[in-house]
């Protein structure tokens, strides 16, 4: 059987096989239609009590892949939970529609709707455009770009997410329509409060600050490990579903969302799904970025560097789970007051997951930003308080490693992607890790 003669999935094959048909309405508007949306975001809007009433619009963000594979399939795709042992597919429902990032006229509309309430984001680190400090980064181009863009009342010529947002909560003002709520999902510290700044900032230089004080910001900790779709996982849907998808999506079957911060309006209720709404969310953050993410980061460039391609690779090599273990010593220390040690054991599982196919390419991308918020508060705490921080150290001297012998996607210079990584660090912490990066 080849893949081309198996029915598409769409809502219509559905209902022929006796399932759900129609789709929800659109209340919630995406910027950044990738995998780790469909797995997680998605997934909870699904799985909530009022799954009926809470639609998807999904964007993408700089490539129309996305929309090319899920439009013809009504937005529909089959999420494939991996478990160490076994396979779950699933159909997730809850996105309405997806449109290219250039279908600026959507946009607009569904920003401007009285229904639209909530606007959530997975753009990546490096999409949010900011400085070490964590400030909109106003020296990018793209940033300038869409300063003149805005000021001079021309949203559909905006390229950044920030700029994009921007302009559709200044139509919403403008069209009167009661104040939504923006709600990050990447893996950025203080996600939500960044992103308020950031947009109150931009629009300082261009005349809509009313737009942003009309709007609520939340801020996340998101968790679900989400690799690439292969050719093969497409195969498994065909065979075990019967249905052609170009939209399938794996993830681990673990998922956590803490959300932390007040909604202008109505959401979903996510925490029928399992999402936990805090009032202080800054020890579970820490906790992720540092331990999983900044573990992610200590496996990538030590795995790579031992040739390995994938995390659970790197989870079976001695070598490396000495280095994450002398990273997690540390990590723990600066997480702050929250329990690392059932969470570390629950991580070494996860990460030990052969199922999942991980590959530590996918992690070792925008690294300077990666290493910034997940390497370097863990190196300032342990130096704060008197210690050498010897294991976030070696993280930073094995990525310096990993790109010169050309194993960092994007990076060819380690002097200069140290001299950026540097750039606005506490000058102390700086001459210590430029000395041990480059001399040892
Ligand atoms: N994959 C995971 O395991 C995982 C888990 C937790 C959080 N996340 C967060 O989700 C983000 C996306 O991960 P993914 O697995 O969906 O990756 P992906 O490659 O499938 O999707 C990335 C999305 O971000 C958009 N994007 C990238 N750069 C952009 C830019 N400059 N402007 C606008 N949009 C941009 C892309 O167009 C795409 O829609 C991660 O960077 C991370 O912050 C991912
Ligand atoms: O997704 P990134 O690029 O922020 O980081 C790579 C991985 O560490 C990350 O994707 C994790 O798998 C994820 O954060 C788990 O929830």
């Amino acid at each position: 059987m080849t893949l081309q003669t198996v029915p598409r999935l769409t809502r219509a094959e559905l209902a022929r096989a006796g399932r759900m048909t129609a789709a929800p309405p659109v209340r919630i508007v995406h910027l950044g239609a990738g995998a780790f949306h469909r797995s997680h975001q998605a997934w909870f809007t699904a799985h909530a009590t009022d799954a009926a009433d809470w639609g998807i619009a999904a964007f993408t963000g700089r490539r129309d892949t996305v929309s090319r594979q899920l439009a013809p399939q009504d937005g529909l795709f089959t999420l494939i939970e991996r478990g160490p042992e076994a396979d779950r597919f699933e159909v997730i429902p809850a996105i309405a529609e997806v449109r290219p990032a250039s279908d600026s006229a959507r946009f607009a509309a569904l920003m401007t709707a009285a229904a639209t309430a909530v606007v959530t984001l997975t753009v990546t680190e490096a999409g949010y455009h900011q400085r070490p400090d964590g400030a909109l980064d106003l020296e990018h181009p793209a940033v300038i770009d869409d300063i003149h863009a805005l000021r001079h009342g021309q949203p559909v010529g905006t390229r950044t997410p920030t700029g994009r947002l921007l302009a559709g909560l200044s139509a919403r003002a403008r069209a009167g329509a009661p104040p939504l709520t923006v709600v990050p999902c990447d893996n950025v510290p203080a996600n939500g409060e960044r992103l308020r700044a950031a947009l109150h900032t931009l629009a300082q230089r261009t005349g809509h600050e009313a737009a942003v004080a009309a709007t609520a910001f939340v801020t996340t900790s998101v968790d679900r490990i989400t690799p690439h779709t292969t050719d093969e996982d497409r195969r498994a849907v065909a065979d075990a579903t019967g249905w052609r998808d170009e939209g399938v999506v794996v993830a681990e079957p673990f998922a956590d969302w803490t959300l932390c911060g007040d909604f202008a309006g109505e959401r979903p209720a996510w925490e029928s799904a399992g999402a936990r709404f805090v009032s202080d969310i800054e020890p579970y953050e820490r906790r992720k970025l540092l331990l999983l993410n900044g573990g992610h980061l200590v496996l990538a460039f030590g795995g790579l560097l031992r040739g390995h391609a994938t995390v659970a690779q790197a989870m079976a090599d001695d070598r490396c789970r000495r280095e994450l273990d002398a990273f997690w010593d540390e990590a723990a220390r600066a997480a702050g007051p929250v329990d690392t040690r059932d969470y570390r054991t629950a991580l070494v599982r996860r990460f030990e997951n052969g199922r999942i196919e991980h590959r530590l390419t996918q992690i070792a991308v925008d690294t300077v930003t990666k290493i910034r918020m997940r390497i370097l508060p863990v190196l300032a705490h342990e130096r704060t308080e008197g210690r050498s921080g010897s294991g976030a150290l070696a993280v930073v001297r094995a990525w310096a490693d990993s790109i010169r012998s050309a194993r960092i996607d994007g990076e060819t210079d380690a002097a200069a992607a140290l001299a950026r990584l540097l750039d606005g660090a506490d000058p102390a912490l700086a001459a210590d890790i430029g000395t041990t990066a480059i001399h040892h």
